[in-house]
C-alpha cells in the first residue's frame, strides 16, 4: 500500500502569530482525519521552532521548504539538514519550481539537496513539472523524464516522495485535469525503481477539487500552496471524501 500524503506549503506567508492562529483553527479538525493520511506543514524557516513545539504530540509532521547540501559553511542565507533535524523537522521540499525558476536551482543542485536530506534522515518531497510552453510543445513527458533521471541519481527510493506540479497550474486556479494528472503521475511511477514511492499532485488544489483529485488511482496526495493558508480550507482538503 502506498502512503497518502497531504502537505501544506506556506511559501513566504505567515508570521509566528499568524501560524499560531492557524493551528488553533486547524488542529481540532484532525480528529476526523483517517489515521493513514500523513499530514505535513511546510512553514517558512522562521516558524519551524515554534511549530515544532506547538505540533509536539499532534499527528501533524513538520517540513522545511528547502535544504542545503553542506552541513555548514559560508553559504549566506542557506540552512543545513542537521539544523533542521535538531528542531524536529522530518520532511523537506526539494526542487520546487519556484526555487528552480526564481533562484536558479538546477537538477545538479537538486540532486545534492536530495542526497543531503536523506543522509540526515529527512524525507524529501521532490517536485517535478513542466511549463505551459513545454506542455503546448508536447514536451511534458520528456521534460519530466529528464528531471527524474538527473535528480534521482544515487537517490534511495525507499525514503522519497515525489510531487507532480505542472508549473502552469501553480497559483493560477487552472488545475490540471484530474485524468491528465493521473496519467502523468502514472508515467512518473513507471520511471521509478520503487513502486511504493508516494506521488502527489500539486497546482491549484482547493476544497472544491480535492475529492475528484484523490479519487484518481495513481494520485497519492496533494502538495497544496494557497489553499493551505486558511485553517478551514486546509482542513477540508486533509479530510477529503
Ligand atoms: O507547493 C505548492 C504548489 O506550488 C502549489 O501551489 P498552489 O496550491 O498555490 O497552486
Amino acid at each position: 500500500m502506498r502512503k497518502i500524503v497531504i502537505a501544506g506549503n506556506w511559501k513566504m506567508f505567515k508570521t509566528q502569530v499568524e501560524s499560531a492562529e492557524f493551528l488553533s483553527g486547524f488542529l481540532p479538525h484532525l480528529e476526523e482525519t483517517p489515521s493513514v493520511r500523513e499530514v505535513i506543514l511546510f512553514p517558512p524557516f522562521t516558524n519551524l521552532s515554534l511549530l515544532s513545539k506547538s505540533l509536539h504530540g499532534s499527528r501533524v509532521n513538520l517540513g522545511a521548504q528547502n535544504v542545503h547540501w553542506e552541513e555548514n559553511g559560508a553559504y549566506t542565507g542557506e540552512i543545513s539538514a542537521p539544523m533542521l533535524t535538531e528542531i524536529g523537522v522530518r520532511y523537506v521540499i526539494v526542487g520546487h519550481s519556484e526555487r528552480r525558476q526564481l533562484f536558479g536551482e538546477t537538477d545538479v543542485s537538486v540532486n545534492l539537496r536530495l542526497k543531503a536530506a536523506q543522509k540526515h534522515g529527512l524525507t524529501p518531497i521532490l517536485c517535478v513539472g513542466e511549463t505551459k510552453q513545454q506542455r503546448d510543445a508536447g514536451e511534458t513527458e520528456s521534460i519530466i523524464s529528464a528531471q527524474l533521471t538527473e535528480d534521482l541519481v544515487d537517490i534511495n527510493q525507499t525514503n522519497l516522495i515525489i510531487a507532480y506540479e505542472p508549473i502552469w497550474a501553480i497559483g493560477t486556479g487552472d488545475t490540471c485535469k484530474t485524468k491528465e494528472a493521473n496519467r502523468v503521475i502514472g508515467l512518473i511511477r513507471s520511471q521509478l525503481t520503487n513502486p511504493l514511492v508516494p506521488i502527489q499532485y500539486g497546482g491549484s488544489v482547493n476544497p472544491n477539487n480535492i475529492d475528484e483529485i484523490m479519487a484518481e488511482p495513481e494520485i497519492d496526495g496533494a502538495l497544496v500552496g494557497g489553499a493551505s493558508l486558511k485553517a478551514d480550507s486546509f482542513a477540508r482538503i486533509v479530510n477529503y471524501q
